[in-house]
């Protein structure tokens, strides 16, 4: 495509060639064949076609593109809209996350918002899950699934956090806990001589003291058949937040208040965020646990990734969230010993126990 004549018999848009390098140098006899040409162009069409050869990757053109993607699903969703959707909270100013500033009161806002209605939001990112390190986490997650049966199911375990491997017919798990020890020890069961892409501990603030964390790789067959409901029945997690992230596949769908399911539509570079359980307790109900299932409809292997999170010792919540008007509406809760509690008796139970029998006034 070195240079298309404005003379053609059916008009084309122009289109000059930058590709040369001595096109943009004053003088060279490449500079004044362009010119002559975008002259010529602009004369008889007022517009000409640049073209820049390998000035535009196709990783710039992906990211270009995704960002583009995202802003436009961005701006129609809203908490506020009728047909309801999951809040999405847009977290792509640096200065969101310093106190203070007006982007993180907007954020904090919205963040509120979104919890109060919905119990959760999907934060995006833009920017902050590159496709390399996206290939990198489900290729991680596919290896680690592709290990034999015998291998998973001697995952170290711990109680009371759900570390391991589970399966049923449709689904398999693996989790780790996240603390430096828990994690290498993870690694060196699949990889004893270590694996790179795993460390993933090196992501984990370690200020974060009373926090107990679980990542869990989640992988789900093929529905045999779509349109019946297999994935996850409806729950809430036994956790204080769960962030999820996912590929592609959609399924997971949440409950609102006003009884509707509705479906998570994942972004690449954005994680749902649920409140949980613990949750719920320390903040006297104004936050409800979020609740959800999986329900596959596409034919198609779906793979998530959560960091459960629960905090160590007792929740109770603060004075501030207690009023006359508002009472107190749970015992004060030791988180770890309520999921133990769940994991000895979930079958007496039934799935759908939650901390409303378990510790409510
Ligand atoms: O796979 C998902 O997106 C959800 C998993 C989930 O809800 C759970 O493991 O508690
Ligand atoms: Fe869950």
């Amino acid at each position: 495509m070195s240079v298309t004549s404005v003379t053609q018999t059916v008009p084309k848009i122009p289109v000059v060639d930058f590709s040369q390098k001595g096109c943009l140098k004053p003088g060279t006899s490449y500079w004044l064949s362009v010119r002559g040409n975008v002259c010529h162009a602009l004369e008889e069409f007022g517009c000409f076609m640049v073209v820049l050869p390998n000035k535009v990757s196709p990783e710039l053109q992906d990211s270009m593109f995704g960002t583009l993607k995202e802003l436009k699903k961005m701006s129609v969703t809203s908490v506020t809209q009728t047909v309801p959707k999951i809040p999405v909270v847009d977290f792509s100013q640096e200065s969101c996350l310093k106190p203070g500033t007006s982007s993180w009161l907007s954020v904090r806002g919205n963040v509120c918002h979104a919890l109060e209605e919905f119990g959760c939001f999907m934060a995006v990112l833009p920017n902050k899950v590159s496709p390399e390190l996206q290939d990198s986490m489900f290729g991680t997650l596919k290896e680690l699934f592709d290990f034999p049966i015998e291998t998973k199911a001697q995952t170290p375990q711990e109680k009371p956090v759900t570390d391991g491997y589970t399966s049923t017919s449709f689904h398999e798990s693996l989790a780790a806990g996240t603390d430096s020890e828990k994690s290498r020890t993870f690694e060196h069961h699949f990889w004893p001589n270590g694996n790179d892409q795993y460390r993933y501990e090196k992501y984990h603030d370690d200020h974060v003291q009373s926090i107990v964390s679980t990542l869990r790789f989640m992988k789900y067959k093929k529905p045999e058949k779509t349109g019946t409901g297999q994935g996850l029945p409806a729950h809430t997690d036994k956790t204080f937040t769960t962030i999820l992230h996912q590929n592609h596949v959609k399924g997971l769908e949440i409950y609102t208040k006003d009884n509707k399911w509705i479906g998570f539509d994942p972004l690449p570079s954005s994680f749902l965020f649920m409140a949980c359980e613990g949750f719920q307790v320390w903040s006297n109900d104004r936050i409800s646990s979020c609740k959800h299932r999986v329900n596959l409809n596409i034919n198609e292997v779906r793979s998530s990734f959560g960091l459960f999170s629960y905090l160590e010792g007792v929740i109770r919540a603060p004075d501030e969230l207690t009023a006359e008007d508002q009472p107190l509406k749970y015992k004060p809760l030791h988180m770890l010993d309520y999921v133990q509690f769940f994991l000895d008796n979930h079958r007496n139970v039934g799935v759908g126990y939650s901390v409303k029998e378990y510790c409510g006034i």
